[in-house]
């Protein structure tokens, strides 16, 4: 195993993105084994030499199919999962980003990772949410309201 997915007990680092779409927010419904059937932001793990901006863009890109612009870091949360089946310690960079063309519809490129992509107005998201980010909303975090 690579061991990406947490099987070693390295920290690893990740990107998740708020897309901001009026007052709606992009979730996908997870389907891999962290986190699996709840709701979360696209992201990934950043590669060598990326700059947090560039994951957040081609991680939307290879989940969704979308072009993002005005990506900002926002916060970052210490995601540790340790005993989990496979335990797993993320420190997520969050941003967020608007659409590059605002016609854009999401694609569910990766169906073997995530069940679909939708628009979730920010007062009603689903549930159950991605537990680190239900951890950041319960913490009063908005993506539209705060600074970077
Ligand atoms: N996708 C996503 N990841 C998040 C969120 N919050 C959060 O802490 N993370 C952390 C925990 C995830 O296990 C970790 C990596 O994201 P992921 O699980 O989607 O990784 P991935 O398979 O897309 O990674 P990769 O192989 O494409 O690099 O980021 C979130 O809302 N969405
Ligand atoms: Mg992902």
């Amino acid at each position: 195993m690579e061991g990406g997915e947490g099987g070693d007990r390295t920290p690893r680092v990740a990107v998740a993105a708020f897309i901001l779409k009026g007052s709606s927010v992009l979730l996908g419904k997870r389907l891999s084994e962290i986190g699996k059937d709840t709701f979360a932001l696209p992201g990934g793990r950043l590669e060598f030499g990326e700059s947090f901006e560039e994951c957040a863009s081609r991680e939307v890109k290879e989940e969704t199919g979308l072009d993002i612009q005005k990506i900002e870091v926002m916060t970052v949360v210490n995601s540790v999962q340790p005993d989990a089946q496979r335990p797993s310690h993320f420190v997520t960079v969050i941003v967020r980003a608007v659409l590059s063309d605002p016609g854009q519809i999401p694609v569910n490129v990766e169906p073997d990772k995530c069940s679909g992509w939708a628009w979730h107005e920010w007062d009603s998201l689903p549930d159950p949410l991605f537990k680190p980010l239900e951890v950041l909303v319960s913490s009063g975090f908005n993506p539209f309201s705060c600074s970077p």
